[in-house]
């Protein structure tokens, strides 16, 4: 039975039509039999092609025999004529549920179902291809689900238990789930209580702030019981063992965007189905050594800082809660002064400005040392150590700025597809320092709406960008403006203030708020420092059009220049 590598392979039917099926230790391949002899007479081999499926094992979601009456058999619902028929000739039927790529990487779940007359060969396909799916070690068998009824349009709960859930009893998947009662009952619940050896994940459903939640408990609940003490800046963290799925349902989802290239809850779901693993960097920020937060996206001050302070106001608003506050935002064109001090990353090869984007399997990510092994980490601390010129490789920037920004990973998401740092990485212990300083509101309009076209957002004289694995901020104290600078006419930035009965219009406002992955900090000066790759999450990074591609294809040419098979 098995010919070169192939574990089954039978005359079935598809329907109407007679199929080959061929499984192999990589695919299930099946292509109509009459059609392409037909062809393949004429034009040629190259038409096979075109009449072949195939799909990676890797990919199958779940196989199961077909229940006569399955009002979801695809024939079923095609023609109850035809499937009557087909029935009589071939009573046994199983049917195979996969991933399917649609536009823009959304993921779809399909259903093939094939049919035979024989009872032994449909129970040994189901089987077999059971058994290839038994061995895939990195699929979730259990999972912790926490969903936030009010995150985004407040459709969590609809979202999981409509289009999450079924797909998860498809793929045999258990699952515990929370529906939270308050703000950081996820945290609270991972940080203490949750029976986390119970687990192979923990799937968040909500938005970038139940993503938060759910990171701080998972990685204070692993330092805990490593006993490490998150106070101390410069220790190493131990990374989570568990991983992170994100079903999108808050206002911005850019963690999801910027993981899986689309905030879709179905494409999130089979992400999580067939077990895809990406590690990801998440910043420690620490004020004067006391901890304060983690943050894996944007850390803002001035501009995305008073954003999400006036934003906070507006929660009932929902999403558009945002856009309302970016323009009033904008209109208030405040700076802030301080000085900014950060250690840029060495030995570097990506930098902010290239043009390679973090991508499915990136090689820059691949070839970080995981926060645990460190080696990078400890050459640049060794270098710190052995600097001549006493900074210890540390550069500071004292001065007037719009925005300071780190974006730890691109910060895509539906607003800006292609981020605040479109050549941020995931997973390269690194963060883009991205220092926006006092200019026209004009020039600052222009530099924004660079982040929703294709023109580069730091090709601005008043734009900078470092590529950092840590930073401080201290932010320069109003006490200690000297007379000449209060005395200085009103800080115009450009255009007369059109919030002209502020009296605070323009002017470098005492401080600005930090924000932490939309929480706001309650310190401006702060110490950050990345933590490469400490998390892991159920995603695999943005596919190329390209990778997408070969996964669909791979295989059905070798498949076929396989010797047919005896069935
Ligand atoms: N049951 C609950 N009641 C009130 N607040 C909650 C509850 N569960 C979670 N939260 C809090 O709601 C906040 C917002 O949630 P979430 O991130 O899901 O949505 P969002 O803010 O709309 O989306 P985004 O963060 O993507 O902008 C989170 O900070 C979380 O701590
Ligand atoms: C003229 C048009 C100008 C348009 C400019 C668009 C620029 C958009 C950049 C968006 C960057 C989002 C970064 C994401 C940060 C998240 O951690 C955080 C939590 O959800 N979201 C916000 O802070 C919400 C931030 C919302 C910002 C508007
Ligand atoms: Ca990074």
């Amino acid at each position: 039975m098995e010919k070169q590598g192939r574990l089954l392979s039978s005359k079935l039917h598809q329907g109407r039509r007679q199929v080959e099926v061929v499984l192999n230790r990589c695919a299930l391949a099946w292509k109509e039999i009459e059609k392409s002899k037909r062809r393949s007479s004429g034009t040629g081999s190259v038409s096979e092609t075109a009449l072949s499926h195939a799909v990676q094992v890797g990919e199958i979601v779940a196989v199961c025999k077909t229940k006569d009456d399955d009002p979801d058999s695809t024939e079923t619902r095609r023609s109850r004529k035809t499937a009557k028929q087909l029935s009589k000739l071939y009573p046994h039927s199983f049917t195979v549920s996969y991933v399917r790529r649609t536009s823009q990487h959304q993921w779809r779940c399909s259903d093939v179902t094939f049919h035979c007359a024989n009872q032994g060969l449909c129970e040994q396909w189901v089987q077999l291809i059971n058994e290839q799916l038994s061995l895939l070690s990195n699929r979730p068998k259990s999972l912790l689900v926490y969903i936030n009824p009010y995150g985004g349009t407040q459709s969590g709960k609809r979202i999981y238990e409509q289009k999450v859930a079924p797909l998860f009893r498809r793929a045999c998947i258990s699952t515990d789930v929370i529906v939270t009662e308050r703000a950081n009952h996820a945290r609270d619940h991972l940080k203490t209580e949750a029976n986390l050896d119970k687990y192979d994940g923990v799937v968040c459903v909500g938005g970038d702030g139940m993503f938060s939640e759910v990171l701080h408990g998972l990685v204070t609940r692993t330092q805990t019981n490593n006993g490490v003490d998150l106070n101390q800046p410069d220790t190493e963290l131990v990374p989570c063992s568990l991983r992170i799925g994100i079903i999108p349902a808050g206002s911005t989802d850019c963690i999801c965007f910027a993981t899986v290239g689309t905030n879709d809850p179905v494409t999130s779901a089979l992400h999580i189905i067939v077990g895809d693993s990406q590690p990801m960097d998440v910043c420690s920020v620490h004020h004067n050594d006391v901890f304060l937060r983690f943050s894996v996206s944007l850390l803002g001050y001035g501009f995305y800082g008073d954003v999400l302070t006036d934003s906070e106001r507006k929660r009932w608003l929902g999403p558009a809660r945002y856009d309302l506050s970016g323009v009033k935002t904008f209109l208030s064109h405040n700076y802030y002064e301080g000085t900014i001090s950060f250690l840029p990353a060495e030995n570097n090869t990506a930098t902010p400005r290239d043009k390679l984007q973090c991508r499915s399997g990136c090689c820059v990510c691949l070839h970080q040392p995981s926060s645990k092994d460190g080696e990078q980490w400890e050459m640049s601390e060794e270098k710190e150590k052995s600097d001549k010129d006493g900074s210890g490789g540390w550069s500071a920037i004292r001065g007037k700025f719009i925005a300071i920004n780190a974006a730890s990973m691109s910060c895509a998401c539906p607003r800006s597809p292609k981020g605040l740092s479109p050549s941020a990485h995931l997973a390269d212990g690194t963060t883009d320092l991205i220092l926006v300083r006092k200019c026209s509101r004009l020039d600052f309009f222009r530099h924004l709406l660079r982040h929703t076209n294709k023109d580069d957002q730091f090709d601005h004289s008043f734009v900078e960008v470092h590529r950092v694995r840590k930073f401080r901020f201290q932010p320069r104290h109003r006490e200690l403006l000297s007379l000449e600078d209060l005395s200085e006419s009103p800080k115009k930035t450009g255009f007369s203030p059109i919030c002209s009965a502020r009296t605070t219009c323009n002017y470098s406002t005492a401080h600005s708020s930090w924000t932490c992955d939309g929480e706001l900090l309650p310190h401006t000066a702060i110490q950050v420092s990345v933590q490469c790759q400490l998390i892991r999450l159920f995603a695999r990074g943005i596919e190329e059009q390209q990778q997408q591609e070969q996964c669909v294809f791979e295989d059905p040419c070798t498949l076929w220049a396989l010797e047919p098979s005896t069935h």
